[in-house]
């Protein structure tokens, strides 16, 4: 990357807004709501946090995340403030209000849809490589799965295993190879099949418009639950004790997808997350770098940026709250498989969307990994 590209790019991140929002008020805290449900996840049930319904709505005209609870709280908080990054006319104004509640009412459907997407995927679709959807060792490069089998026994420390990863002094990224070249040609071939064919697809999340939700196509079961306890846990309680490392009981995992003329980046943001695996697989690309702030906690009116430039077959690994976005691709094509995980008996103290104890509400599969158990936990927050 040039340094002018460089400098742009940084000029682009320091335009990003975050709006303070009030507290939520305290008398919604212990209420549980009751969604349709059907299945649960292997290990219990999980929840989401009732702020899924309100917080975080994105607006990606004008790159900010706003709060919506009704049009006249939602008038009162934003009508003025808005009108400083551009939504000046009342078009602009109902053209806002428009996508923030077609963004509510995708959220208050969405559970009941991924389960009927998951059916119909499910029983019709006919996979191009069923192989790689049960995973093997054969997947893993040699350094990976030596590096799991050092992390699996119960006397090695963080600094014997640091020979395997590439880390830069103090932001607790951290980089090793992770699958070979062929199970990643063969895994992106998997879901460029389904991407091309007619099913219904999920966004992965609000800022992703495009991407793949592999608990839809079938990947949880056999490829992505096993590789988050078997493999990753091993690592993650090596390396992220305070975030959960040891206990990580549920995760969220998709490809996302950037390729000219849709997607080409994403803006600064944190994960629902603990901590986050995110794989580059291929295909070819230019730039597209990942670059890193601090943790979300830290109010800071120079954040600085770290690039972590990405390698096909190679994983970082972060805690989810450790803000990061992924600059613009030149050219081709990126494909990066995200596994998002959790760990309930941190994130059952403090949602990390709303920053309350959450309000309980009963969803399907792992929902957004909360569980009715309150064990205690200490978070030692930003380093
Ligand atoms: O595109 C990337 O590599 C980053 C994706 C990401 O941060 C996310 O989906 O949470
Ligand atoms: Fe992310």
């Amino acid at each position: 990357m040039t340094w002018y590209r460089l400098f742009r790019v940084t000029r682009q991140l320091q335009t990003v807004r975050t709006m303070t929002l009030p507290p939520r008020k305290a008398e919604n805290m212990d209420r549980e709501v009751t969604l349709p449900t059907s299945g649960s996840a292997d290990d219990g049930e999980f929840y989401v946090c009732s702020c899924f319904f309100t917080n975080n709505f994105y607006l990606k005209d004008y790159n900010v995340h706003v709060m919506y609870r009704d049009d006249v709280q939602f008038g009162e908080e934003y009508k003025q403030v808005m009108k400083k990054y551009g939504c000046g006319t009342d078009e602009q104004w109902n053209q806002v209000l428009a996508q923030v509640k077609s963004e509510l009412e995708r959220r208050q459907n969405l559970f009941q849809q991924s389960l009927e997407r998951s059916r119909q995927i499910r029983t019709q679709y006919r996979p191009l490589h069923p192989q790689v959807y049960t995973l093997q060792e054969s997947f893993f490069a040699p350094e990976f799965l030596e590096f799991v089998e050092l992390s699996r026994r119960s006397n090695t420390t963080p600094e014997d295993v640091m020979k395997f990863v590439t880390s830069q002094p103090d932001d607790r990224v951290y980089e090793f190879p992770v699958f070979t070249k062929q199970f990643c040609q063969q895994f992106m071939e998997e879901i460029t099949h389904f991407e091309d064919s007619d099913f219904p697809k999920g966004r992965p999340n609000t800022m992703n418009n495009y991407g793949i939700l592999l608990n839809e196509l079938g990947f949880d079961e056999g490829f992505i639950t096993p590789l988050r306890t078997d493999y990753l846990r091993p690592i993650c309680r090596l390396l992220y004790p305070d975030w959960g490392g040891d206990a990580l009981d549920s995760h969220k995992a998709f490809v996302v997808t950037y390729k000219l003329r849709e997607d080409l980046d994403l803006s600064y943001h944190y994960d629902n997350a603990e901590v986050t695996l995110n794989v580059s697989l291929g295909k070819d690309f230019e730039e597209g770098s990942l670059y890193f702030g601090n943790m979300r906690q830290v109010v800071q009116s120079q954040p600085s940026y770290r690039e972590h430039k990405h390698r096909p077959t190679y994983g970082l690994l972060h805690r989810g709250q450790h803000k990061h976005g992924a600059m613009p691709i030149d050219d081709g094509e990126r494909y990066n498989l995200i596994i998002w995980m959790r760990s309930s008996k941190v994130r059952n103290q403090l949602c990390p969307m709303c920053d309350q104890q959450p309000t309980l509400v009963r969803t399907v599969g792992f929902g957004d990994g909360f569980t009715k158990e309150t064990k205690t936990v200490d978070v030692c927050c930003a380093s």
